[in-house]
């Protein structure tokens, strides 16, 4: 009925076109993009940010009775803003972030003791692990032990690769699937009951710490700060000025751990990758590395946070930037929806339409980046002289020509720390060791998709002690 014609795309069979679909899963969505993209050509880019601000309400949501309260589902509106501000201006604000020093620098060390521990490691487990160090502390304020840390990234891992393989399922006629697949819905509630068990325990001490507040005994493994003390804060204005529900508070920090740590380590295993590959870019940087830490008697043991603010390390910023630009680690941003008709170059995007972005191909395109956009070549960040960065910017409010993060009002919440620890690890594990690639396990740039788009085949390089 609609006048205004919709986009280009394959021909729409109502009812056995969707069911054809569902044949794919996730991992497939993007070699089928691509094989359209270069039949239709591209459409356009869109303008109107506030109006792609909304989520699509995910089928499976009220089949596992999970809240939609938590920032990445949220629609745009007055909850999506409560939350997103409280995790912005109350954990990763600056001073807050600086708080966190000592966690980062705790992290640190065990990263390199399990990259020391053997010859060839296996360094994306090692980041992963890392990474999951880092958040768990950053979300309940204690400082586990490996064990503890382990079972709630296996949780949390068993939790997200049940959600993306066996639920697609439901994403078409719920009301005879859930029927269909009752066992399905069962395995997915007790993982969610596995990931309770193991968060409301750690909530509930939060609880009991805030509220003994100056009394609390201090123990060297509690943090003075957390993300759910904020969350442990936070009420509805809306619903009476409620406090959010356990249930809740545990969705949310599935959402932080879930945000930070696999996005955080597919970059960093990239990123290595890139410098293994390209030994003259790790000796530049090492070089800029060492001037930068030499101290005034004798060389400083790590790469400060200090040292990495502000200008003083750009060949360090612009490496990182041309990492997030060949190898984004999510090809995608995460799904959109139109809150209204509209027109993008002369097409429809009807209201209710998910629209998502093309981040990798964008980075890649070689209209934008020239003929060495398949190459990494950190120095198209610098401006002439190499002493400074250029004027690019990952915001997108300059013009987007990369959009590792999202742009708009959906950017990425947790982009500035994830910029601190791209660079704060990735400048400590060069200073220490000297990245080498092994005759028999070279590097291969292949790709692989998983919740972010990783190694096929992961870096295994030789890790050679830069000092005794
Ligand atoms: C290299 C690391 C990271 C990358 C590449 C990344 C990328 C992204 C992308 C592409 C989105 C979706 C944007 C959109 O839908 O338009 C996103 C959303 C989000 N990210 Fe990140 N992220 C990273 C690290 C983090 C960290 C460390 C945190 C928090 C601790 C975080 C928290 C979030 C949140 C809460 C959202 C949802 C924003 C919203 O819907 O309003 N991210 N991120």
């Amino acid at each position: 009925k609609r006048s205004r014609r919709l986009p280009p795309g394959p021909p729409a069979v109502p009812l056995f076109g969707n069911l054809l679909w569902l044949r794919n899963s996730a991992a497939d969505v993007e070699p089928l993009l691509l094989g359209l993209f270069k039949q239709y050509g591209p459409i356009a880019l869109i303008r109107d940010g506030v109006a792609l601000s909304d989520r699509p309400r995910a089928a499976t949501s009220s089949l596992l009775g999970v809240t939609d309260n938590i920032i990445t589902r949220a629609n745009y509106g007055p909850v999506w803003r409560l939350l997103r501000r409280n995790l912005v201006s109350e954990t990763l604000n600056h001073a807050r972030v600086k708080q966190f020093a000592p966690a980062r620098a705790w992290v640190r060390r065990v990263l390199l003791e399990k990259l020391r521990e053997e010859e060839n490691p296996n360094v994306m487990e090692a980041f992963q692990y890392s990474m999951f160090c880092l958040l768990v502390l950053m979300c309940f304020g204690e400082r586990l032990d490996e064990p503890a840390v382990r079972a709630i990234e296996e949780a949390e891992r068993a939790w997200l690769i049940y959600i993306s393989r066996k639920l697609t399922v439901f994403f078409f006629l719920p009301c005879v699937s859930r029927h269909l697949f009752r066992d399905r819905l069962r395995v997915a509630h007790e993982l969610r009951m596995r990931q309770r068990s193991l968060f409301v325990p750690l909530i509930e001490a939060r609880r009991e710490y805030k509220r003994l507040g100056r009394q609390a005994p201090e123990k060297e493994t509690t943090f003075q700060h957390s993300y759910v003390d904020t969350l442990l804060d936070v009420t509805l204005p809306d619903e009476g000025n409620r406090p959010l529900t356990n249930d809740e508070i545990v969705a949310l920090c599935s959402e932080f751990l879930n945000a930070g740590t696999d996005t955080t380590s597919t970059g960093l295993q990239w990123i290595m990758a890139e410098l293994v590959k390209n030994p003259a870019v790790q000796e530049k940087l090492h070089a800029e590395i060492q001037a930068t830490c030499r101290g005034e008697n004798e060389e400083e043991e790590e790469v400060s946070e200090e040292k990495i603010e502000g200008n003083k390390m750009p060949y360090l910023k612009a490496v990182i930037l041309e990492g997030l630009r060949k190898h984004p680690p999510g090809h995608f941003v995460l799904p959109h929806k139109a809150a209204q008709d509209m027109d993008v170059g002369g097409y429809l995007v009807p209201k209710g339409a998910t629209v998502n972005f093309m981040v990798a191909e964008m980075g890649r395109d070689e209209k934008e980046w020239g003929e060495t956009a398949m190459e990494f070549v950190p120095e198209r960040f610098l401006e002439e002289g190499g002493s400074k960065l250029a004027a690019v910017d990952v915001y997108g409010t300059k013009g987007i020509k990369m959009m590792p993060f999202g742009v708009g009002r959906r950017i990425c919440a947790g982009l500035s720390i994830a910029m601190l620890h791209l660079e704060y690890f990735v400048a400590n594990m060069v200073k220490e060791f000297e990245w080498k690639e092994v005759p028999g396990q070279e590097v291969d740039f292949a790709e692989k998709r998983e919740f972010t788009t990783v190694m096929a085949k992961p870096l295994r390089p030789r890790l050679v002690p830069r000092r005794d």
